[in-house]
């Protein structure tokens, strides 16, 4: 059976650190690390997300700030507002949460994000540091920088291992696939157009999965002893399942994210994370 990847308890071990630091750094600066999140619009579960990232900034002592805007809000409205916290010396860490209602380009307002403050790390001045491997340069996505912790604290090898990445988004796959590629594995890309997806799932040593089709990957995809990382989160019948067969899957592999209390949580900790290093970076400490 495999060793269960525990985003939750990860989570709070790195939390705490950072709930320290904060505690440090707010008496240093004399002002707390803070992190403005925009929300446009009234999507139910983006309602959640924020109200979860707002609780975890609180517990860890993160200063955050709401900014509501309606769902008819102008894209050249939200661009203000974002040049707004561009220019509030007090303001740290800058998120969009997305998706934005269908008339609003996300392209476009990541854009005027500045990248100091770029927390979800998607401007791409941070794709491009990422694509780099200047990680310590900027800010990275707090996805696949969650992932990379997974395999930091579970001493995880990826030299040399064959490395599959299913999903190739702009926000998860791509930087995914490239910081592996950092970390001297062999990365294949694969995604929804792939030809016979289960020939290199079969090969991967290592195999994160991030397309949101719940429970693509079945237990005869996977290899013997391969780590699982399930990036994807759905809702079927109102549960919360992952893009991995979890039940089927972990009688094979060697270590497996579970879907919810993995990835998800590790997510939101490197925001934090990624908040606390901006202040850091900013302040010039
Ligand atoms: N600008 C922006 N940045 C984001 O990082 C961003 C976004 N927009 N839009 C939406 C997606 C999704 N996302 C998740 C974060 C945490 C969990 C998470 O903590 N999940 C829990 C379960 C939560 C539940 O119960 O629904 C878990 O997997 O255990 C899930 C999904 C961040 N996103
Ligand atoms: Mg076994």
């Amino acid at each position: 059976m495999a060793v269960i990847l525990d985003g939750k308890e990860l989570s709070k071990k790195i939390r705490g650190k950072l709930k320290e630091e904060v505690k440090e750094l707010k008496e240093k600066a004399g002002r707390p690390p803070a992190l403005a999140v925009v929300l446009v619009g009234n999507d139910p579960a983006s309602e959640i997300y924020v109200r979860n990232k707002i609780k975890a900034c609180g517990e860890v002592g993160i200063r955050s700030i709401e900014r509501r805007l309606p769902a008819n809000t102008l894209q050249e409205e939200l661009n203000q507002v974002v040049r707004e916290l561009n220019e509030d010396d007090t303001v740290d860490g800058i998120i969009v949460q997305l998706p934005l209602p269908e008339h609003l380009s996300c392209r476009e307002v990541i854009n005027y994000i500045s990248p100091e403050k770029d927390v979800d790390g998607f401007h791409p001045v941070n794709a491009g540091k990422c694509l780099l491997g200047l990680y310590d340069e900027g800010l990275m996505p707090c996805t696949p920088a969650g992932v990379m912790k997974f395999f930091e604290e579970y001493g995880i090898e990826l030299q040399g291992k064959n490395a599959v990445m299913v999903g190739h988004s702009n926000i998860v796959g791509k930087p995914l696939a490239n910081m592996l590629l950092n970390a001297n594995a062999t990365v294949s890309v694969c995604h929804v157009y792939t030809d016979d997806l289960a020939h290199y799932t079969r090969n991967a040593d290592i195999l994160c999965v991030a397309t949101g089709v719940p429970h693509l990957i079945k237990a005869d995809m996977v290899k013997e002893g391969a780590v699982v990382i399930d990036i994807g989160i759905s809702r079927v019948n109102g549960k919360i399942v992952g893009d991995v067969d979890f039940e089927r899957v972990k009688e094979k592999a060697s270590a497996i994210t579970p879907v919810p209390g993995g990835v998800g949580p590790m997510t939101i900790t490197m925001l934090l994370y990624n908040t606390v290093k901006a202040f850091k970076m900013r302040m010039g400490y």
